[in-house]
């Protein structure tokens, strides 16, 4: 039997392309996959429709609080190699049409969600944003080198808003996922800051890594994966899950910390050599995912 050629997907028009950069695709998958998450392990049945409107009300919101970060730092972004080709810094596209779109994606999302699903996920949808705009974004980031450990926990609440939009409320299991995503955001990111550090120093950006320097960041990157390891297997001895997440959950960790390891004990100073963080940084995404997803399969497997 002849197989019809596989088209292509249609190209989106140069503009749209730069609005859908706005919104930081690639991380909104993990957000999008933990939220998603949130929701299939919570103990409630939910109308596909109703869950599929959640999941898109997450992502929405997730990519206007994307596009206001953008919408405020062009002007750092501009001075970072790896940030300056973004649209705003780029000069292809005007400021107010940024703007308008991240505040309006972001009030829709919050809105579709409060009338679709409940309010206690809209209003931690809303949290979240603006956590992440105003709390990191505005307040923090340009501040201290503490900047991403308190505003993290933007990016740690879409599992929580996934459980609480399928029940109407929260409970310990997507507190523990909170706090996991919580805990993993600083040796996710401080394993990417120390090699891309030469960019945060030329943006005047108070990094740990610009501002405590290698050594220091390697060294907390290392200690804050303990607290996150010890959080990531809890929902097993608690009788939150099976021994499938439970089993997996040990051995993930023990590889992010043994990675984590590598990398708080390394004496490389070259940052293009920078081997164990990059190992860690790319780990630390594939971590996630895996734990997230392993959790789903045992809370249905036992259900
Ligand atoms: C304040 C906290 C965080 C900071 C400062 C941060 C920073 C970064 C940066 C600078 C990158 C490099 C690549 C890029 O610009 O796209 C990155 C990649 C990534 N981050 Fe984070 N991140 C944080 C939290 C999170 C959270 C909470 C998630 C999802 C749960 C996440 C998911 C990802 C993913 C999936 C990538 C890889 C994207 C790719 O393939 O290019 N990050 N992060
Ligand atoms: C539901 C909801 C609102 C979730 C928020 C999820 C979210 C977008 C989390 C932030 C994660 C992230 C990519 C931070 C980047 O830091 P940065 O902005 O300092 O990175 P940059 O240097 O690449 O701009």
């Amino acid at each position: 039997m002849a197989t019809a050629p596989i088209q292509a997907p249609p190209q989106l028009p140069a503009e749209w392309q730069d609005f859908w950069a706005l919104t930081k695709p690639r991380v909104l998958s993990l957000v999008v996959f933990t939220g998603l998450c949130g929701l299939l392990i919570a103990p409630a049945h939910i109308h596909p429709v109703l869950g599929f409107t959640a999941i898109l009300c997450i992502a929405l919101g997730a990519g206007a609080a994307a596009t206001l970060n953008q919408w405020y730092e062009a002007d750092i972004d501009a001075k970072m190699k790896r940030t300056r080709n973004r649209p705003l810094p780029a000069g292809r596209m005007d400021r107010q049409s940024a703007l308008h779109f991240g505040v309006g994606l972001g009030v829709f999302s919050v809105i579709l969600m409060g009338f679709a699903l409940n309010l206690v996920a809209a209003a931690i949808l809303a949290v979240s944003i603006l956590f992440y705009v105003v709390i990191y974004t505005v307040w923090l980031k340009r501040r201290t080198p503490q900047n991403i450990v308190i505003g993290g926990a933007a990016g740690a609440f879409p599992a929580l808003i996934g459980w609480a939009a399928a029940t109407g409320h929260v409970a310990l299991l997507p507190v523990l996922l909170f706090l996991l995503v919580f805990l993993w955001t600083p040796p996710h990111f401080w394993a990417l800051s120390l090699f891309v550090n030469s960019d945060y120093a030329a943006a005047g950006v108070p990094m740990m890594s610009v501002v405590a320097g290698t050594k220091a960041t390697r060294l907390q990157a290392f200690l804050y994966s303990w607290p996150m390891a010890a959080v990531a297997i809890a929902p097993w001895p608690l009788g939150l899950s099976g021994p499938i997440y439970g089993v997996a959950a040990v051995l993930l960790n023990l590889a992010f910390l043994g990675l984590a390891a590598r990398v708080g004990f390394s004496r490389e100073a070259d940052p293009a050599l920078m081997k164990a963080e990059r190992q860690l940084f790319g780990y630390s995404i594939l971590y996630l995912f895996a734990s997230f997803g392993i959790l789903v399969v045992d809370r249905l497997w036992y259900s």
